[in-house]
C-alpha cells in the first residue's frame, strides 16, 4: 500500500471505531445502563469523544419513550438543529436541552405501577394505544370491559368486550363481580370484570385498564395505588377528525360525544400523568414506562 492508502484504510478503520462507540452509547441508554444526563456531561467535557459527537437528534431517540415525532418537537421548542452534535451545542441550547431532560426524568422516576388505567375523551385513540400494548407488551393485561352494547363488526367476544344484555349485567353488578362501572356517553353500560384484575396484580403482574373517566374516578376510590393517565389529543381539531373519521357513530351521537369530551377535557388534573396521543407507539410506550415492565425497561 502507497501513503495516501495507508492514510485512507487508517481514516476509514477510525471512522468505524467511531461508529461502533456512537452505537455502544445509545444502546446503553436505550437499556437505562446510561443515565442521559451523565452522557451529556460526558460529551461537554470531551466534545470530540463518542458522547460528544452523538446527534442530538440520535442522542434523543435512544431515550425511551422519545420516538422520532417527540424528538423533533422537542428540537423544534428547544431551538436546536438536526445538524448539531451534542458536543457542539452553544452554552444556552446545552442549558435548555439539560434542563428539559431533568425535568423529564425526575418526573419520571415515581414508584412503579402495577395497575394503569388509560382514560381520556372518546375517540382520542385510547383503544387504539390499549391494542398496541396488548400486541407489543404481552406481560400487560388488558382487561377486557362487560358491555350492554352490541358489537360493532370485527369485535370479538371475549376479546374487544363481554357482550352482555342488561339483565346479566345487573347480575355482575349486584354480585360484586365489577370493580367498577358506568353508563357511558348516556347509552350502555361498561364495567370492569374484578376477578382477572386481581388474579394478575397477586400474581406481581401489571394490568391496564381502558375505560372512561367515570371508571377511573371509580378505580381511584376502591384502589388508590392505581395510576391515572389522561390521553390527550394533540389538538380539538384533530379529537373531531379521529371521531369522524372512524365512521362508527351516527352524527347525533358523534355531537353528543363531543359535547361530553369538552367535560371531559377539563377533568385532565385529576389525573397522575398526561400523554398526548400523537403517535401510537409513543404513547404506548409512554404508559408501559409507567409500569417498569420487563420490555418497558428495554
Ligand atoms: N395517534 C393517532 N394518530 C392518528 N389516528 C389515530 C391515532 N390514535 C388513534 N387514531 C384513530 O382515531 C380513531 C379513534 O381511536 P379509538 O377508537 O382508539 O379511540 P377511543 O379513545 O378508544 O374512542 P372511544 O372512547 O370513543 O371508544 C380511530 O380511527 C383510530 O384509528
Ligand atoms: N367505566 C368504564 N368505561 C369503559 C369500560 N370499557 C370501556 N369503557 C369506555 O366506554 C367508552 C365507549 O367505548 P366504545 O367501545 O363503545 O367506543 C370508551 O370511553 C371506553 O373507554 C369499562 O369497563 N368501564
Amino acid at each position: 500500500m502507497n501513503p495516501p492508502e495507508v492514510d485512507r484504510v487508517a481514516a476509514s478503520r477510525a471512522a468505524v471505531a467511531a461508529r461502533r462507540a456512537r452505537a455502544a452509547v445509545k444502546a446503553a441508554i436505550a437499556a437505562g445502563e446510561r443515565n442521559p444526563l451523565d452522557v451529556m456531561r460526558t460529551a461537554f467535557a470531551e466534545p470530540l469523544g463518542a458522547e460528544g459527537k452523538l446527534r442530538v437528534t440520535e442522542f434523543l431517540t435512544s431515550i425511551p419513550a422519545i420516538g422520532v415525532t417527540k424528538m423533533h418537537r422537542i428540537m423544534d421548542d428547544l431551538g436546536i438543529s438536526p445538524a448539531k452534535r451534542l458536543g457542539g451545542l452553544g452554552k444556552h441550547q446545552r442549558e435548555r436541552l439539560y434542563d428539559f431532560l431533568y425535568d423529564r426524568l425526575s418526573a419520571r422516576t415515581p414508584a412503579p405501577a402495577r395497575l394503569v388505567v388509560l382514560a381520556g375523551p372518546t375517540a382520542v385513540g385510547k383503544g387504539t394505544v390499549a391494542n398496541h400494548i396488548r400486541e407489543n407488551h404481552p406481560d400487560v393485561l388488558l382487561s377486557v370491559s362487560a358491555t350492554t352494547r352490541a358489537p360493532r363488526p370485527g369485535e370479538v367476544e371475549g376479546v374487544s368486550y363481554y357482550f352482555v344484555d342488561d339483565a346479566e349485567f345487573d347480575r355482575m353488578v349486584e354480585e360484586g363481580e365489577l370493580l367498577e362501572w358506568a353508563t357511558v356517553h348516556n347509552a350502555h353500560r361498561y364495567g370492569t370484570p374484578r376477578g382477572p384484575v386481581d388474579a394478575a396484580l397477586a400474581a406481581g403482574n401489571s394490568v391496564l385498564l381502558e375505560i372512561d373517566i367515570q371508571g377511573a374516578r371509580s378505580v381511584r376510590r376502591a384502589m388508590p395505588e392505581a395510576r391515572l393517565v389522561f390521553l390527550q389529543p394533540p389538538s380539538w381539531e384533530e379529537l373531531v377528525r379521529r371521531l369522524v373519521g372512524r365512521g362508527t357513530e351516527t352524527a347525533s351521537e358523534q355531537a353528543r360525544r363531543l359535547e361530553t369530551a369538552k367535560v371531559e377535557l377539563a377533568s385532565v388534573d385529576e389525573f397522575d400523568f398526561q400523554v398526548v396521543n400523537s403517535d401510537v407507539g409513543e404513547a404506548a410506550q409512554e404508559v408501559v414506562d409507567l409500569m417498569k415492565t420487563r420490555k418497558a425497561k428495554r
